[in-house]
């Protein structure tokens, strides 16, 4: 039991440093914080599960990620939800799109340079077993 916390708080060190990085690309700007419904009034009508990065550090911190896919589901989330919101042609929805999808390619990518395949095993693995 205590080889599986040391593996769930090592998952959580690197998840940490991986939302870290995504936050301080000035390009995920919009990412960063929760959509402000003063700013944008009917987001929440059109999106039902908003997610951000200042959301996700939070889950981190909360035990809520038990392996990188977990964290990786909801960088999916917080991608489909610009996709969503933002759908038209004009340049402004096109920009948020194109850096919405850069920011799950990135993350997708460091995760996978940056991460051991069987280390993922193991905490699918401690996850499946809880
Ligand atoms: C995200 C998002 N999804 O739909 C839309 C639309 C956005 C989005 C929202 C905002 N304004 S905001 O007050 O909600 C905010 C500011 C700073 C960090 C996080 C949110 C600005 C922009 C922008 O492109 O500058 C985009």
């Amino acid at each position: 039991y205590e080889k599986e916390e040391g593996t769930l708080r090592e998952l959580r060190i690197f998840l940490r440093e991986i939302c870290a990085k995504l936050a301080r690309n000035r390009q995920f700007f919009m990412f960063t914080k929760p959509v402000d419904v003063q700013e944008v009034p009917d987001y929440l009508s059109i999106i039902k599960q908003p997610m951000d990065l200042e959301t996700m550090m939070t889950k981190i911190d909360l035990h809520r990620y038990l392996c990188a896919q977990d964290f990786l589901d909801d960088v999916d989330l917080l991608c489909r939800n610009a996709l969503e919101y933002n759908p038209d042609r004009d340049p402004a929805d096109k920009l948020i799109r194109h850096r919405a999808c850069s920011l799950r390619d990135t993350a997708y990518t460091l995760i996978k340079a940056e991460m051991d395949s069987d280390f993922e095993e193991q905490c699918k693995e401690i996850s499946r077993a809880r």
